[in-house]
């Protein structure tokens, strides 16, 4: 299978774009004709550059408003196609995409517009190109791609084809199964897109909310499963009209567009086995148990500040890294590290970001298979010089620089803590009854949250809850929820997308880079020993105000003992159909980071939403007070 993206996806210049194409891995370009239109070179030297970077001409489009023109315009349509029949040569692409058309005076007619294309295809086929038709969701007489193979069927010349393309057929709530009649050798291009569910007007929503396979909310794999059953062997494509991306950077949207590509690819053989057979084999999306540990990167007073932070939460320190400056913190289930070398890669973040999290590591089925996946998908391995005690666990490169280390039950994965760190003597003591990991939430531009999506869902089995929005007092934040699959166990991600950098997400980001960690949420089995077990230590919980309990006592039939204790304790409320969720944050520390303590009852699956606008807003109280000139 070749891989292909139009030029209209990826911002840039032509010369960044297909930087950014080819280092992505793809085989070949659509190339939009205004790309070139606007370049300053001729189109035989624009070919020889395409070709230079390794990359195929796969499309030349589009073409709009040919077929079914009455007799005056029809001839100037030809003449039109001729001139582009001229540049595709020059260019040194053989296959033309027009488009169905919305032209006022277009007369319709299945016969007639086959005449057309059967006189075009005697045209095309005298100077070895060939024509696919699509047809436009929106277009005038034709926007059914039934209709549009219909007219290719009649108008029986070999330089004649069909072009497919997901979104036209998708958001019309066209059956893609229709497709499996059409013989594969009359296909002769197929563009793929996905799109989020809004109900809006299809030409709109085309040319500005279309994103990556897997990244909306439509059938793409459905679709792309029937193009492979009708044995259609040519460039799969995608072709994404976006106005992020359009602002984007080059080489993340076309790196976003590989990995969805190969994730559909790999996830239709799964599903049809027989399908895709060229695609290199890899693992299946890897399954998560949890997290394994999470790493600071701090220095000195910071680094002081935030064993604290951990002291006061009830963690101790279990032991000290035999080579490096790298203490390991315990409570329960969870481990904490704080790295403070002024060499690693910690070193780095630190330099970048200040104190922040900047290892996650997570415990997976096999540390190999995702490695194995990762790679496939296009991520880079990471690694550093290790010292002789060192274990190399597996690690990659998130998006943005971060990293991601993953252990398993393997012989030398199950024993680095044993091997690399020495003992404190101490077990865990002075705990208040932290268990786990519970989720991450992750802060970054809302720009960035498709491409993390994508990132963790193509690798892991994991799925994505519906979007949120978030009301801060100085704009939104949109909040994007990924869980693995089942029961409370596994890993939750929240992804935290922050419009300006006046919200509380905002002006977090704002002081770092890329898509930190805001904030940790642990586990425990019985929040309120817990938040008793907090009171007197070093640990200051985010005042709640008393309005919100009285809110609470309206919404939830509450019992009122209860509702005094968690008054008391600072403790936040959430309901859903099956069970009940507590929460309890800490104040802010090291430049915005926070805890969050979480007890899920019953089946609760989500993350207090409802409550996050009283967080933000208590944050704010916080933040405003240190932010007062002290009289
Ligand atoms: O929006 C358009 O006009 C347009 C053009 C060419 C395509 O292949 C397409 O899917 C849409
Ligand atoms: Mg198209």
């Amino acid at each position: 299978m070749k891989t292909s993206i139009a030029t209209v996806s990826i911002s840039g210049n032509l010369q960044e774009k297909l930087e950014a194409i080819a280092a992505a891995g793809f085989d070949g370009i659509e190339i939009f004709e205004q790309d070139f239109l606007t370049d300053d070179r001729s189109p035989a030297e624009i070919g020889r550059i395409i070709r230079d970077h390794g990359l195929e001409i796969t499309l030349f489009q589009p073409f709009r408003d040919f077929e079914g023109l009455p007799a005056s315009l029809r001839s100037k349509a030809f003449d039109r196609a001729e001139r582009k029949f001229d540049v595709m040569q020059e260019l040194g692409c053989d296959l033309a995409l027009f488009c169905s058309s919305v032209h006022p005076e277009a007369l319709g007619g299945i016969d007639r517009a086959a005449a057309d294309f059967n006189e075009l295809g005697a045209r095309a086929a005298a100077r070895g190109l060939r024509v696919g038709y699509e047809a436009l969701a929106w277009g005038k007489h034709v926007n059914d791609h039934r209709d549009a193979w219909e007219i290719v069927r009649r108008a029986d010349h070999p330089a004649i084809g069909l072009i497919l393309d997901s979104f036209h057929t998708l958001s019309r709530r066209i059956d893609p199964e229709t497709i499996r009649r059409i013989p594969g050798d009359r296909i002769f291009f197929v563009q793929l897109a996905d799109a989020p569910l809004i109900d809006m007007d299809l030409l709109y929503w085309s040319r500005h909310f279309r994103n990556m396979p897997g990244e909306g909310d439509l059938d793409v794999t459905a679709f792309t499963r029937a193009v492979m059953a009708t044995g259609y062997s040519g460039p799969i494509s995608l072709e994404i009209f976006n106005d992020q991306f359009r602002g984007g950077r080059p080489a993340t949207i076309a790196q976003d567009g590989y990995r969805s590509l190969v994730n559909l690819t790999d996830d239709i053989r799964r599903k049809e086995p027989g399908l895709a057979p060229d695609l290199a084999p890899m693992p299946a999306r890897v399954s998560v148990s949890g997290t394994a540990f999470l790493e600071f990167a701090s220095r000195a007073d910071e680094a002081e500040a935030l064993r604290d932070v951990l002291r006061g939460l009830g963690f101790s320190r279990v032991g000290r890294h035999r080579s490096k400056d790298l203490g390991l913190w315990r409570q329960g289930d969870i481990r904490f590290l704080i790295n403070e070398e002024d060499r690693d890669f910690a070193a780095t973040a630190y330099n970048v970001h200040g104190t922040s999290i900047c290892d996650i590591g997570l415990t997976v089925s096999s540390a190999s298979d995702t490695i194995a996946r990762a790679t496939a998908l296009g991520a880079d391995m990471f690694d550093q010089p290790l010292s002789p005690v060192q274990v190399d666990i597996p690690a990659i490169r998130g998006l943005g620089g971060s990293v991601l280390h993953f252990l398993d039950g393997s012989q030398d994965l199950a024993q680095v803590w044993d091997q690399e760190f020495t003992s404190d003597g101490a077990e865990a003591q002075d705990e208040v009854g932290l268990t786990r990991v519970d989720h991450i939430a992750q802060t970054m531009t809302y720009d960035a949250m498709l491409s993390w999506s994508l990132f963790y869902t193509s690798l892991f089995a994991m799925e994505k809850a519906p979007m949120v929005d978030v009301t801060d007092p100085d704009g939104l934040v949109r909040s994007q929820a990924l869980s693995t699959q089942g029961d409370a166990e596994g890993l939750r991600i929240t992804l935290n997308g922050a419009e300006t950098h006046r919200t509380v997400a905002g002006a977090f980001l704002s002081e770092s880079f890329g898509a930190p960690v805001q904030h940790v949420a642990l586990a425990t089995d019985d929040i309120f020993a817990t938040a008793e077990a907090l009171v007197g230590r070093n640990f200051g919980a985010l005042p709640i105000p008393p309005n919100y309990y009285a809110d609470l006592a309206a919404r939830f039939d509450l019992d009122e003992t209860q509702l005094e204790r968690m008054k008391k304790l600072n403790i936040l409320y959430d309901r859903d159909g099956a069970g009940e969720f507590f929460q309890l944050y800490s104040r802010p520390f090291a430049g915005g980071m926070f805890v969050e303590i979480v007890e899920r009852r019953g089946g609760y699956s989500g993350y207090g939403a409802p409550n996050a606008p009283f967080r933000i807003a208590a944050q704010r109280r916080l933040m405003r007070v240190k932010g007062m000139p002290r009289g």
